[in-house]
């Protein structure tokens, strides 16, 4: 039935007035979303930008960090009131955004508007010297991220991206990374929001006594308990926003260096759970979702190239907050748009030089 369908897709690209393959990419995407949706003809709704912002414990020694905790409610109240860059970039392609609290070190009980509240924790624990966080809170988190997302789908959306802010949140995706995958921290650490040399070189350091600490080379199939020794909240919530994406076959957008690792960890649960939602062919997470750009972040190449993708742009970009999945989300509407819309050889009238025989 899917590698009919596939069949199907294939045939009408081939068919539209140009040559074969020349819309690249496009094609490959029309191709993987038809696919998602089950259907020739896919449309997309309500596309919008999620952001989870959550504190983390690390933060507060400044050991892993160039900024202060206390940037990320800063930001969320930018978010909130429409001045940092993912608005503008949301406000531009006319995508939804909603901001989450999942564990800001702060109260926003008077700033409520266009919030969505899932607090778990004001800010993990720090993870040189206690686990982040309790088994159940990252369980909780997971599952406030699927609810979240559930009910975004509910109210029409099919379409979704992720995005992240929490100050220290480099250093949780670095050791998810490297726990996951088995290759030392040293491979995915880079400067995050700005580390001069000195504070690189103390970055490394700290997250490789966290690794030995925690023991993480055990941890790179337990994605739960990997979450709760050096996780942050928004990471969680994150990876089970992917879950619940990927169940209802949503367009799934993934951003940058975090929003990759909360993939992974998404992805090790998906596998752990022995899920059976995905389009046949496909058996991990990445194979459903589109990755939108490659971070500047040292690592999120590395760690790309191990799963096995290329995402759409390159723009040396190292922010966050969603921006890349938002910059990607026109090249989605052509990919949908060109397969829905662009005249076939026979509709055209065209002459399909690849269908007519020599001499004819
Ligand atoms: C003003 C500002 C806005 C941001 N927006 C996203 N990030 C990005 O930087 C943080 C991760 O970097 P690190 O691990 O080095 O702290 C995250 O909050 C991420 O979303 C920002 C960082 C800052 C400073
Ligand atoms: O790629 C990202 O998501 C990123 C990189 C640096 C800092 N903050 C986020």
């Amino acid at each position: 039935m899917s590698s009919n369908l596939q069949q199907q897709l294939q045939q009408i690209i081939d068919n539209k007035t140009k040559p074969r393959g020349a819309l690249g990419r496009l094609e490959e995407l029309a191709l993987q979303i038809g696919l998602i949706q089950q259907t020739t003809r896919p449309v997309i709704q309500q596309p919008h930008i999620v952001v989870f912002a959550g504190d983390h414990g690390i933060a507060k020694t400044g050991l892993v960090n160039a900024y202060p905790q206390e940037v990320t409610a800063q930001m969320v109240l930018n978010f909130i009131h429409g001045g940092a860059a993912i608005n503008v970039f949301c406000r531009q392609h006319q995508l939804t955004l909603r901001v989450v609290d999942a564990g800001v070190n702060f109260d926003f009980t008077s700033n409520p508007t266009n919030l969505i509240t899932a607090k778990v924790g004001y800010g993990t624990k720090n993870y040189l010297t206690e686990p982040a966080m309790s088994v159940y809170d990252a369980i909780q988190a997971i599952d406030k991220g699927r609810n979240i997302v559930n009910q975004i789908a509910a109210a029409g959306c099919n379409c979704i991206g992720f995005g992240e802010m929490g100050i220290g949140n480099t250093s949780a995706a670095t050791l998810i990374m490297s726990a996951i995958t088995g290759l030392p921290v040293t491979e995915f650490t880079g400067r995050g929001a700005g580390l001069n040399n000195e504070q690189l070189e103390t970055k490394i350091n700290t997250l490789q006594q966290v690794f030995e600490k925690h023991a993480l080379n055990t941890l790179g199939e337990q994605p739960i308990e990997l979450l709760s020794r050096v996780g942050g909240f928004e990471i969680a919530m994150m990876a089970g926003a992917y879950l619940e994406a990927v169940k209802l076959k949503m367009i799934v957008l993934v951003d940058g260096f975090i929003a990759t690792a909360a993939l992974m960890i998404a992805n090790a649960i998906y596998i752990a759970e022995k899920h059976r939602t995905l389009v046949s062919g496909w058996t991990t997470l990445t194979d459903h979702c589109i990755f939108a750009h490659t971070s500047q972040e040292a690592g999120h190449e590395k760690i790309l190239k191990h799963l096995g993708v290329s995402p759409l742009l390159s723009l040396s970009m190292r922010l966050g907050e969603g921006t890349g999945a938002a910059l990607a989300m026109p090249m989605i509407q052509s990919a949908v748009n060109f397969l829905n819309e662009m005249a076939s050889f026979e509709s055209a009238g065209v002459s399909n030089a690849e269908h007519q025989t020599p001499n004819a």
